[in-house]
């Protein structure tokens, strides 16, 4: 694949955003959150545009060449290569929260449990855990926070839209689950985004812990 930048864009610009991106994905393939190709991932470039990885590629063996650019409509920039088949739900991200840089997709088996689990409430809601400081805006283990599920579907824009009438509603959202699917989840930056995925994965094993144990 060759990747053709805009004259705005300098390569190096790019090529940080494609490391940090291949970087984190490789870690979270080694923890075993990306099965059999599954998971995207991508970061802000600038204003109109975000590094996002190409569909299909086992995302524990990213390089340069599995990562391109795509303007905020999802739509692919200089290059004929293939964006995530979720690319909708990223730049949702960007268009919505400007000071969001990272935006991060797994399907690991707790997070694919937990929203089947969980499906028919609509929500998770964390409550009582510390590790709850972890995600931005959350000072203190008594605060709550929801995790929506919604339906899967291929059709992106149905979620784009439940996404859209959550935040329209005027409910925090740091994250959200599709069921049977995966996890969202997002940042200021990567490290931001990969601290609030950690966070999310153990909350949500801890909270099928103790449906397990009936607690
Ligand atoms: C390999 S099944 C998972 C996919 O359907 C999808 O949900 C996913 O997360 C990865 O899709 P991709 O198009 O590679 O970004
Ligand atoms: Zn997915």
């Amino acid at each position: 694949m060759s990747q053709v930048l805009p004259a705005t864009i300098p390569a190096k610009l790019f090529h940080e955003r494609a490391d940090a991106i291949a970087d984190a994905a490789r870690d979270l393939a080694q923890r075993g959150w990306t099965p059999a190709t599954s998971s995207n991932f991508s970061m802000r470039v600038d204003a109109a545009h975000a590094a996002i990885t190409v569909s299909g590629r086992d995302k524990g063996k990213l390089g340069r060449n599995d990562i391109m650019l795509v303007d905020m409509d999802g739509k692919a920039v200089g290059t004929d290569a293939r964006p995530s088949a979720e690319t909708e739900l990223h730049t949702q991200a960007y268009r919505r929260w400007p000071e969001v840089n990272a935006v991060l997709h797994t399907h690991s088996r707790t997070q694919s449990v937990a929203s089947r689990l969980f499906a028919k409430h609509g929500v998770i809601r964390l409550e009582g855990w510390e590790l709850q400081k972890a995600i931005r805006g959350h000072a203190t283990h008594e605060s709550v926070l929801d995790i929506p599920v919604f339906p899967n579907t291929q059709h992106m824009p149905e979620l784009v839209a439940r996404v859209d009438a959550w935040i329209d509603a005027g409910k925090p959202l740091h994250a959200y689950l599709i069921n049977g699917h995966g996890i969202y989840t997002w940042g200021h930056d990567m490290a931001e985004a990969r601290r609030h995925l950690e966070a999310l994965e153990f909350l949500l094993g801890c909270e099928l812990d103790l449906k397990r144990l009936n607690a």
